[in-house]
């Protein structure tokens, strides 16, 4: 693990593979940390360098005092690679990820090579849900959210056979810091990317869970429209689709990136 000083904030990074490899940046979902990414390793560090982080307020990374904001978080990720020499990258993002990934997308298409979104939306949930969440974060901190959490991340038949991967995940949320987390909300409480989605030109891959409650095949389909030329996929897994569908994520991210 590494580090590097942006702004304020120290980013916790790992840059891990092939040198001379495309480089693949992955960015986690709300309450993970990079370790989020254990099922994709194996199946994605053979063909590129795997540019891991945890997002700031999260995991290692210092928790500086928010609002943060989904312009924030882009320019992070253009820290990181400038900090690193890295011109041009793969991104791969889940959820507030998948944001992060369609305003670069939006902001900074010079940067990416190809883009893959996961479980995300150009608007996630609403402006009012995400006050609420951060509230109840800064009031009560992260088990209050903890608690209903599997429920989002997971479905009920993942949860039953699978106890000690979701309890790997439901552990990254508790530890997160509670300061950074909320200030995670308050960036997707003001995130709203519908109308600048249309301006994507980067080849780009959807991925969606069949049953995710948080960011629907609906949401996805959306973008798909809206991004001209991009690729919808449907996987039979709820929100965390990269645990959950493991095997079927990563062919799908590999067979995109190569293609
Ligand atoms: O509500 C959750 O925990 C799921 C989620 C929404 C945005 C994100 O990154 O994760």
């Amino acid at each position: 693990m590494s580090t590097i000083k942006l702004d304020t904030c120290t980013i916790n990074y790992d840059l891990d593979g092939p040198a001379g490899a495309p480089v693949l940046v992955l960015s986690n979902s709300l309450g993970t940390t990079m370790d989020m990414w254990a099922p994709q390793l194996d199946a994605l560090r053979w063909k590129f360098q795997l540019l891991r982080y945890d997002t700031r307020g999260h995991g290692k990374s210092t928790p500086v005092p928010g609002p943060y904001t989904i312009d924030r978080l882009g320019r992070d990720v253009l820290g990181l690679l400038d900090a690193l020499d890295i011109e041009r990258a793969h991104f791969c993002g889940i959820s507030m990820g998948g944001l992060t990934g369609l305003w670069l997308g939006v902001n900074a298409p010079e940067r990416l090579n190809k883009l893959v979104v996961s479980n995300t939306a150009a608007r996630v949930g609403t402006a009012e849900g995400w006050q609420d969440r951060a509230r109840l974060v800064r009031d009560e901190g992260m088990p209050e959210v903890a608690d209903g959490a599997a429920s989002r991340w997971f479905t009920p038949h993942f949860i039953q056979h699978q106890p000690g991967l979701v309890d790997m995940l439901l552990q990254q949320l508790r530890s997160s810091p509670q300061a950074g987390y909320a200030a995670c909300c308050d960036a997707l409480e003001k995130a709203d990317l519908r109308q600048d989605v249309a301006r994507i030109s980067v080849p780009t891959l959807v991925i969606s869970g069949r049953h995710d409650p948080v960011t629907t095949t609906e949401d996805a389909r959306y973008l798909v429209e809206q991004i001209a030329g991009s690729k919808g996929v449907e996987l039979d897994a709820s929100h965390l689709s990269n645990v959950e569908a493991a095997t079927e994520f990563n062919r799908a991210v590999v067979d995109f990136l190569l293609a």
